[in-house]
């Protein structure tokens, strides 16, 4: 059976994106995404120097591995006209065109600022590039950025690099209700546990970093997360048994010979 994900017409079969920030080295990286059985991977714009691509860098390793599609993001941006700058630079340098959009409100909380992540989707989208919004875990604000033209939402499972998991299932749970674009939980997971939650409560994917890269062991915690969002994958389409206040036995009684 196929079961793809799908953004902006785009095919994949990995639903699990991954983060290259807070590795303890290029190597390092390389093989936790690999683990991870990533093919969509996001890089800051603002924390690494896009054109070092002398060996050992991450810019060099990007550039080799032809097999992954490179999602640039705008972290560290904090208004709609930095976000928006920062991308079209990254276009210049030949950057694609599919883009994770974060526009932050304040560095303690990083939560996304609406009204700016709103305004610079409306100029991305005019301007010819696919976005995939971060954004809080409110159905309104994902509403809108669909009504947009976004070709995603994400979400918030809780803070950037909390680790805290799924802190609101009934926010997700609205949201996946009325979007007909994919939903992929962005940030906060942190074990593989939450990853599975997610993808059990029917998101499209997840995308992550900090579970990853600080794990003790950030290559096996890339192939937990790979297994997890899998099974919560598959969880979801098999769907679950109704819950019962009461028990209900695994033999049952009715027919049993005296
Ligand atoms: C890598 C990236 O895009 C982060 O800004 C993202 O939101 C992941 O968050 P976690 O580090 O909490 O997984």
């Amino acid at each position: 059976m196929t079961d793809s994900l799908v953004i902006a017409g785009r095919t994949f079969q990995s639903r699990l994106i991954v983060g290259t920030g807070k590795y303890k080295s290029t190597e390092e990286t390389e093989l936790a995404l690999d683990a991870a059985g990533a093919e969509i991977i996001t890089v800051a714009l603002r924390r690494v120097d896009l054109k070092d691509k002398s060996s050992g860098s991450l810019m060099s390793l990007l550039t080799r591995r032809k097999d992954w599609t490179l999602l640039p993001n705008t972290a560290g941006c904090y208004t709609a006209d930095e976000a928006v700058r920062t991308l079209r630079l990254a276009r210049e340098l030949g950057i694609a065109s599919l883009v994770k959009l974060e526009v932050i409100g304040d560095p303690k909380t990083l939560y996304p600022d609406n009204e700016q992540t709103l305004e610079a989707a409306r100029t991305l989208i005019k301007e010819g590039f696919t976005v995939l919004p971060y954004c809080i875990d409110d159905p309104i604000v994902c509403r809108k950025l669909e009504d947009l033209g976004c070709a995603a939402v994400m979400p918030l499972a809780a803070p950037i690099g909390s680790g805290l998991g799924i802190r609101n299932p009934h926010n997700l749970a609205i949201i996946l209700e009325h979007a007909k674009v994919p939903v992929i939980v962005d940030a906060g997971v942190g074990t593989a546990s939450d990853a599975a939650i997610a993808m059990e409560l029917g998101c499209h994917g997840v995308l992550m970093n900090t579970a990853i890269a600080h794990a003790k062991d950030p290559v096996l915690m890339a192939s937990a997360m790979k297994e997890a969002v899998s099974c919560g994958r598959k969880a979801f389409l098999a769907g679950r048994m109704a819950k019962s206040r009461y028990a209900n036995a695994s033999s049952p009684t009715a027919g049993v010979i005296e």
